[in-house]
């Protein structure tokens, strides 16, 4: 048996999931669960949690000072394991290091994200996983790409102030002094979604409300975001305007374009390159049943969710499925076409949202002796 689920995101992180159901199966396993043999590989999809699901499965912790999304210095973390790396943009820009209830969407900065890239070349990585999700910026990845060497500058020759609405003053590019191991360097984008750079499915109208832009924000960072495709159309041509309109581009407030345009990074869902880092295939073998899971099984799962992901791989080699919840709004022939067989929510126990998320880790358990019940038993 394999548990391969994502965290419970604001509960448990994947790790924990990982314990809790271990220790919950093992108590409703017969026997005790003598005999039986659990693996345990977390998961993440690019975004929060993803150096940890490295780091459980093996890589080393490596820690970097770099710049916060606010510009006040936060220590980020990334993974290594020989010449590869697995670096994760929320670990230096993510909303996680926003203090509660502020936010910054014109100005926060992804220029952390660029030191903590350089962090893991200068440790030797050749082969970079970015995990890219959960920020708390919507800057194009301009801040990346200055940490690497790129200038953006005002028509006043001055460089442009941090942030995604800073970037209506752009007025040139200069990707020319962009870190030249980047050439050689093999760099994925790991994506959590996958929109383009602009317009209504553009990083600012999707995931800027939930980065504190407002409606007018929202229009003005749509539009600065156009602007510095322009912008960089000059600089490196035609290709960035088509980098604009690529899957993946508009993923952590377009930091995806960023990496498309300037490092050479080619896109891939990130629960896939991910899956693969992390050794599931080899992980899956001898497993007769996969439980996975995340906070909420819900529409959101089915467009490449860590879930959806890990029940489609497992499927494909022929072990069946089921998922642990903390909710469930999923009808069960949406479960099956994503190839799950079952999915045990936390909510059957305890209806009270805010008690069962206080209450996870032991709902989880219990949760964990129902399934062992309905399939060891
Ligand atoms: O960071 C974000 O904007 C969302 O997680 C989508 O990538």
């Amino acid at each position: 048996m394999l548990i391969a689920a994502d965290k419970f995101k604001g509960s448990l992180t994947a790790v924990e999931v990982a314990e809790r159901v271990t220790a919950g199966l093992r108590r409703g396993a017969p026997h005790g669960g003598e005999g039986l043999r659990i693996a345990a590989l977390p998961v993440a999809d690019g975004g929060d949690g993803t150096v940890d699901a490295a780091v459980a499965a093996g890589f080393e912790r490596r820690e970097a000072r770099v710049t916060g999304p606010l510009g006040a210095p936060v220590t980020a973390a990334y993974a290594l394991h020989g010449t590869t790396a697995v670096v994760e943009m929320a670990e230096a820009s993510g909303l996680r290091h926003l203090p509660k209830g502020v936010f910054a969407p014109l100005t926060a900065t992804t220029y952390g994200s660029g030191e903590l890239l350089r962090a893991a070349l200068d440790a030797g990585a050749r082969t970079i996983v970015f995990g890219v999700g959960g920020s708390a910026t919507t800057d194009g990845g301009a801040g990346m790409l200055s940490a690497l060497g790129a200038r953006f500058l005002r028509a006043d020759g001055t460089p442009v102030a941090p942030g995604g609405g800073p970037l209506r003053d752009l007025a040139t590019a200069d990707l020319s002094g962009l870190d030249p191991r980047l050439a050689d360097t093999e760099t994925v984008l790991a994506s959590d979604v996958d929109n383009p750079l602009t317009g209504p499915k553009g990083a600012a109208a999707v995931y800027g409300p939930q980065k504190g832009a407002g409606e007018d924000d929202v229009a003005a960072l749509d539009a600065a975001l156009a602007h510095y495709v322009r912008v960089l159309e000059r600089a490196v041509g035609t290709s960035a305007a088509e980098y604009a309109l690529a899957p993946g581009a508009g993923a952590a407030g377009g930091i995806g374009f960023g990496a498309l345009v300037g490092l050479g990074a080619s896109f891939r869902p990130g629960i896939e390159v991910m899956l693969d880092v992390l050794g599931f295939p080899a992980a899956l073998e001898g497993a007769d049943l996969v439980i996975t899971g995340e906070g909420s099984l819900d529409e959101q799962t089915l467009h490449g969710k860590a879930p959806a992901g890990v029940a489609a791989a497992a499927r494909a080699r022929g072990v069946e499925v089921v998922a642990v919840c903390g909710r469930l709004s999923l009808p069960p022939v949406a479960l099956g076409n994503a190839g799950i067989r079952r999915a045990y929510a936390l909510t059957d126990l305890e209806p009270d949202p805010t008690r069962c998320i206080a209450e996870a880790g032991p709902l989880l358990e219990r949760t964990a002796e129902r399934l062992a019940a309905d399939f060891l038993g």
